[in-house]
């Protein structure tokens, strides 16, 4: 089987930083679910922004479906296979109200305003934030928010999801929804997360991003095993 994504030695440095990464590898399969920790700064938003061609990476290859991703056509196509769930929501919302937030990819893509009110009406019910709908984004509490961000995420129905911390302020209700969502969802996803006990319910998938490397987890939370690549 061919990876859907595959990441060939990405180096990547911010202007007048340090390195975040040295030739770092990976790839994920169609339907597979993994997770990476990592300490403050370690880069794994970094890492989601190269792969959305947000940043651009010094060295390395973003690959989906087997092709290098080099033109501005390329990008489009990764942008609809993969969604990307900010850390900040406040990066995704810029509509009047959270429903002309979800509907406004849908709409984007073609779909007719009846359509696309289906399939906000959807996600946003799966969310439980149909009541929401009309809401201006600014008016959102902080978990609101990101619940509407993923909102917007979900409902363009991604190959491949990247969520960067998308359990943060979520109360318990809504953090087991999404746990059972997500656990639910026959989808490849890459989260990173700090939420721990949030990480063990979705997948026993873990890496963890340290000095630039993507090390595997056995077992959740235990000691690093090899070197990934
Ligand atoms: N715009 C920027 N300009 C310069 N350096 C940056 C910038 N954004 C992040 N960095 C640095 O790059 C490194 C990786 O940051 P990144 O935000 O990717 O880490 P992270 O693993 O997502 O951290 P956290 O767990 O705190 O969200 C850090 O050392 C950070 O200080």
């Amino acid at each position: 089987m061919i990876p859907l994504l595959q990441v060939k030695d990405l180096c990547f440095a911010y202007p007048n930083g340090h390195d975040v990464f040295k030739n770092l590898s990976f790839e994920i399969f169609p339907r597979e679910k993994v997770c990476i920790v990592g300490k403050n700064g370690a880069g794994k938003t970094t890492l989601f922004y190269i792969i959305m061609g947000l940043l651009r990476p010094v060295k390395g290859e973003i690959i989906l479906d087997g092709k290098v991703i080099r033109t501005k056509d390329d990008l489009r196509y990764l942008r609809k296979k993969i969604g990307f769930l900010f850390q900040d929501p406040e990066d995704q919302l810029f509509c009047p109200t959270l429903l002309d937030d979800v509907m406004f990819g849908p709409l984007n893509m073609g779909f007719s305003r009846d359509d696309a009110f289906d399939k906000a009406h959807k996600v946003l019910s799966m969310l439980g934030i149909a009541h929401l709908a009309h809401k201006p984004p600014y008016a959102l509490s902080g978990g609101q928010k990101r619940l509407g961000a993923l909102a917007s995420v979900l409902v363009m129905e991604p190959e491949l999801l990247l969520l960067d911390e998308p359990s943060s302020g979520l109360d318990e209700e809504a953090w087991l929804n999404l746990v059972l969502l997500l656990q639910n969802l026959n989808k490849a996803m890459i989260i990173a997360s700090h939420d721990t006990g949030f990480l063990e319910r979705v997948t026993p998938n873990w890496y963890e991003l340290a000095d630039g490397k993507l090390i595997p987890l056995k077992n959740c939370c235990n000691k690093a095993t090899e070197t990934f690549k």
